[in-house]
């Protein structure tokens, strides 16, 4: 069994709330990033006391109120479906911060979490201030929501994307990597990938492998499965028909995201 695909499981954990993914420190191997997806059903609250972690609440779909306490930020959220291809509104809430998530119609959240010491204010981060990003060329087109990126000092160490590739398009390629904290070559970035699929019975491939093969594992990914890259080169290649989205989620010791390509692929870029 894989030990870098998690299959979504759902769970209630309070009434109206499903907890559907949990990544945590302690059930994976990761150290700097840690994720939850949750469904919450119209009217249901789900709320947590954040110790030593900044959170980034997306409103992947579906509209909710998110409040700190101190401030209340209604209505987020712009979809309801990921695949409509706008920006969304996310919440950037600061550790040791209590936060609550009301839905007000079905909604679908990502919680993405890093450890945090300096307090931050909270962020409204509105949809209509996210950045959009076209990249690559030939088969390898996909556009990136730039959420939480590293231009933002907003965050003490997450960083937060989502990105759509196209039928018969390749993504996080020609393959790279951030497993070596060796600035400004290279950032050390653990990383989790949240996938979904248009249409849903669609899949993707995602390989995760390192230069010395010690870890080197294809995954067939579904709708809703999560892919975990502890280090590695981590590419997406989405079969013909189908259009795939992911939000990803990254942290480390430095918050920059300097990839480093493979080698063996490098000339795919020079193209
Ligand atoms: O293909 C892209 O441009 C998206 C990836 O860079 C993805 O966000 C990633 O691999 C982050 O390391």
């Amino acid at each position: 069994m894989s030990k870098l695909l998690r299959k979504p499981e759902k769970r209630e954990i309070t009434q109206g709330v499903t907890l559907v993914q949990e990544v945590t420190a302690e059930n994976s191997q990761l150290e700097y990033v840690e994720f939850k997806l949750v469904e919450i059903a119209p009217g249901a609250k789900f709320s947590e006391l954040l110790g030593k972690q900044e959170c980034c609440i997306v409103a992947l779909t579906g509209k909710i109120n998110v409040t700190d306490h101190e401030e209340t930020f209604k209505n987020l959220g712009t979809r309801e479906s990921v695949f409509e291809k706008v920006p969304t509104d996310s919440v950037y809430v600061s550790n040791d911060r209590r936060f609550e998530i009301e839905a007000v119609t079905q909604a679908r959240v990502a919680l993405c979490y890093s450890p945090s010491k300096k307090q931050l204010p909270t962020r409204l981060i509105k949809a209509a201030d996210i950045g959009i990003e076209n990249r690559g060329i030939l088969n390898n087109k996909r556009t990136v929501h730039n959420i939480l990126p590293d231009s933002d000092p907003s965050a003490n160490s997450l960083l937060v994307v989502e990105v759509y590739t196209e039928s018969g398009n390749w993504s996080s390629y020609p393959p790279h990597k951030h497993d070596r904290d060796n600035l400004p070559d290279e950032s050390f970035l653990e990383e989790t990938y949240y996938h979904e699929m248009n249409p849903q019975q669609g899949f993707v491939f995602q390989r995760v492998y390192t230069d010395d093969r010690s870890l080197d594992e294809t995954m067939t990914v579904e709708s809703g499965d999560v892919v975990i890259v502890p280090s590695g080169y981590h590419p997406v290649g989405v079969p013909d028909g189908y259009t795939s989205y992911y939000l990803n989620v990254m942290a480390g010791p430095t918050r920059i995201w300097k990839f480093y390509n493979d080698p063996d692929h490098e000339w795919i870029v020079k193209r």
